[in-house]
């Protein structure tokens, strides 16, 4: 049984159809990627996910069973607005929330100051949230989403406005979650992030799902297109255009990349490469997400 499994859900505001008819599953102990640009539908598929608005048709399981109060408990949060009080202590605010959803007290403050150390602002625990920067807020943000131990957690953009320190210190403990077995919908316009972290995704357009599954298995429906040829010395490579199959070559830091619009030509560009000189590199590349999405969507993510 699917942690979390979303059937056909529909939401309308209006005349605009917001989601149309998206379907998903999300296992525990995966991150499922959402991706899709500005307006896909993204936020208001993980706002039917949490509850917090009732898809017009269609049904979201957690565990097999339908949406109830007590669920609330079992689901975290990290909002793409971020939603914490400024005039607030840290400590006061997160513990307020963790009490919510059933922890005590106690057993909160002792999770905030794990967490806090975790993150290295220890300090953080007694400052109002208006002292901290942006990116510290998020942290605490973080916690928030994560202090009464979830086991599905959605986070919208989680690492927007964050120092490659800080992201990767997100990140850590993002796949740390996953590894303890919680099921993670994780929305993102950055697609290294979904390459590094996600197993299975969805990607929406104008409210529907135009490619999904298994990051893998999306890769191999997609031709490789692009190769990488090096030679010793980075000497030139003369007339790759000439060839059969070739549409365009540049010269990189990291070698030649020609792009091909024929398998054949990639081996009739390694023969023409040894002809000039010792191939010190050569490689058929995989499509990154990044092209994978423009493809498929028509236009880039940003
Ligand atoms: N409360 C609302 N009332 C009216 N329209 C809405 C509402 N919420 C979302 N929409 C519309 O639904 C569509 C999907 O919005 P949504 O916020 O889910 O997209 P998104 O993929 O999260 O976009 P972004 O990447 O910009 O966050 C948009 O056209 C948006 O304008």
């Amino acid at each position: 049984m699917s942690t979390l499994q979303v059937e056909r859900i529909v939401k309308q505001f209006g005349d605009k159809t917001a989601v149309n008819g998206i379907s998903f599953k999300a296992e525990a102990g995966e991150i499922y990627g959402l991706l899709g640009a500005n307006g896909a539908g993204k936020t208001t598929t993980m706002r039917m996910v949490l509850g917090l608005i009732m898809p017009d048709s269609g049904s979201i399981l957690y565990h097999g069973k339908p949406y109830s109060r007590e669920q609330l408990r079992d689901l975290g949060y990290l909002p793409e607005e971020r939603g914490l009080y400024p005039k607030v202590k840290v400590s006061d605010q997160v513990i307020y929330l963790a009490r919510l959803r059933g922890v005590s007290a106690k057993e909160a403050d002792r999770r905030l100051k794990e967490w806090l150390e975790r993150f290295n602002v220890p300090e953080y625990y007694d400052k109002k949230v208006e002292e901290l920067s942006k990116g510290n807020q998020q942290k605490i943000q973080f916690i928030s989403a994560v202090i009464h131990d979830p086991s599905i957690l959605v986070l919208d953009e989680a690492f927007s406005g964050l120092d490659p320190v800080n992201v990767e210190l997100l990140k850590a403990a993002v796949k740390d979650l996953r590894d303890k077995g919680k099921t993670i919908l994780f929305s993102t316009h950055r697609m290294e992030h979904v390459e590094e972290l996600c197993r299975n995704i969805t990607i929406l357009h104008r409210s529907n799902v135009v490619l999904q599954g298994s990051l893998r298995e999306i890769k191999k429906q997609f031709p490789r297109e692009r190769v990488i040829v090096r030679l010793e010395d980075d000497r030139a490579i003369e007339g790759l255009e000439t060839i059969a199959g070739v549409r365009s070559a540049a010269k990189l830091e990291s070698g030649y990349e020609v792009l091909i619009d024929r398998p054949d030509a990639a081996q009739a560009i390694l023969d023409h490469a040894r002809q000039q000189g010792d191939v010190v590199r050569f490689e058929l590349m995989e499509p990154t997400l990044n092209e994978i999405f423009i493809r498929s969507v028509g236009e880039n993510i940003e």
